[in-house]
């Protein structure tokens, strides 16, 4: 193992002063730790105090965010406060399919602007290629899924971008033609291939011995992440449901199988603990709260990070597709949608607002659109 050099993206609390209501104020300078140096483009500064770490949270209370973080979440109509019917919550989606049609129904589409292009595909794990579940620890994909991502792969380079750590999707997904990216894009595993400076990889070697490239921004948090989940187990340890995940350079606490009169507990324990914690913030997952290092890495920067090494980026001729489910994964869909760069697919069967180009509604359709793109391009004689 060769280390290349030692550079960080992190930015470590600054001097005091006014914050915006994120807890990030625009004006604050970057801030460097004496003797590290770093590429201005990946720092976040970090404000000493906060006055909420719910950072991306749209609505007015964590507790809301909470509830609405989940499209199986029941949908009140605001005049009525009852429940949609299902014919309401079809009408609803079908209308919401007008901004973000299907990428099946629109497949001809894509398709004709992908020719003479070579694809590039992104692949979320949670809710994209796995169903969600109850348990975490049991969310396999499917045989039949594995098979079509193992096939789309021999003809796109292909990448998982997943909140789970990286061995973990690994050992999900078991495919060692892909490239994989953990604890939301700040632990990649590349092909060894010379990237811009801004980055510091490590080479390594991955399962089968083959050379490759690790880009880690967040390692100098994992003393700090490994503490926060430690904390966070006792502090769940009594409520029924609760489950932590240690996610390497990120933690997970799950609150799906946790009555819902218990939510704003686990809230409030969470909000609590990072009150000591100002350089890691929290976000919000599917029933999950994440709770990660402040820094400037997110599934965006992880497609972009890829596309570099794959040799990939800022070529015409390349188009990415990236398809998840996520709240994180509309950081992936902003990169491809602000640089006009390729399309961001959505997965949800619930309308929800999202920078993503197109939708699909499930992993079954994410499978069938897979299968298509793999006939598209054989059907096309490889010349696309
Ligand atoms: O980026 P992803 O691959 O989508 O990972 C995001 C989170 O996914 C997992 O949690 C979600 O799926 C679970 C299994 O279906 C479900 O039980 C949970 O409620 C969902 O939030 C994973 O466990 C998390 O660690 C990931 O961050």
């Amino acid at each position: 193992m060769d280390l290349k050099s030692n550079t960080s993206p992190v930015v470590t609390d600054p001097a005091p002063m006014t914050q915006s209501r994120l807890g990030i104020h625009s004006a604050l300078m970057p801030y460097s730790p004496t003797g590290a140096t770093f590429s201005p483009t990946l720092f976040l500064t970090i404000p000493r105090k906060k006055p909420g770490i719910l950072d991306d949270v749209r609505s007015n209370t964590w507790l809301d965010a909470m509830k609405s973080s989940s499209p199986t979440h029941s949908k009140k109509n605001k005049d009525s406060n009852a429940e949609l019917t299902a014919n309401e919550s079809d009408l609803a989606y079908r209308i919401w399919m007008l901004k973000y049609p299907s990428a099946l129904s629109s497949f001809e589409q894509i398709t004709n602007y992908a020719k003479g292009k070579r694809i590039a595909l992104f692949l979320d794990y949670d809710g994209t290629l796995s169903p969600i579940v109850d348990d975490p620890d049991r969310a396999f994909m499917s045989g039949a899924m594995r098979a079509t991502v193992r096939n789309v792969a021999k003809y796109f380079p292909t990448a998982i971008i997943s909140g789970r750590s990286r061995d973990k999707v690994y050992d999900f997904v078991g495919l060692a033609e892909l490239y994989y990216a953990g604890s939301h894009g700040m632990d990649i595993m590349g092909p060894v291939r010379s990237v811009s400076d801004d980055y510091s990889c490590i080479k390594s070697t991955d399962k089968q011995g083959k050379e490759v490239n690790l880009f880690q921004p967040a390692s100098e948090f994992l003393p700090m992440i490994d503490e926060v989940f430690r904390s966070l187990v006792e502090l769940t340890k009594d409520i029924t449901g609760a489950k932590v995940e240690n996610n390497k350079f990120c933690v997970s606490v799950h609150y799906r199988n946790v009555d819902e009169k218990s939510w704003s507990i686990i809230g409030e324990s969470v909000d609590e603990l990072l009150k000591h914690y100002p350089r890691l913030r929290l976000t919000h997952g599917r029933k999950v709260l994440e709770v990660r290092p402040v820094l400037n890495w997110d599934k965006g920067k992880a497609v972009e990070f890829l596309l570099e090494s794959l040799g990939l980026k800022n070529c015409d001729d390349v188009l990415p597709i990236y398809v998840g489910d996520d709240r994180t994964d509309e950081d992936a869909f902003k990169v491809l949608r602000e640089g006009n760069k390729g399309y961001g697919i959505l997965v949800s069967s619930a309308p929800k607002e999202s920078s993503a180009f197109y939708s699909l509604r499930d992993p079954s359709e994410v499978m069938e659109f897979l299968k298509c793109l793999v006939s598209w391009k054989k059907s096309s004689g490889f010349s696309n």
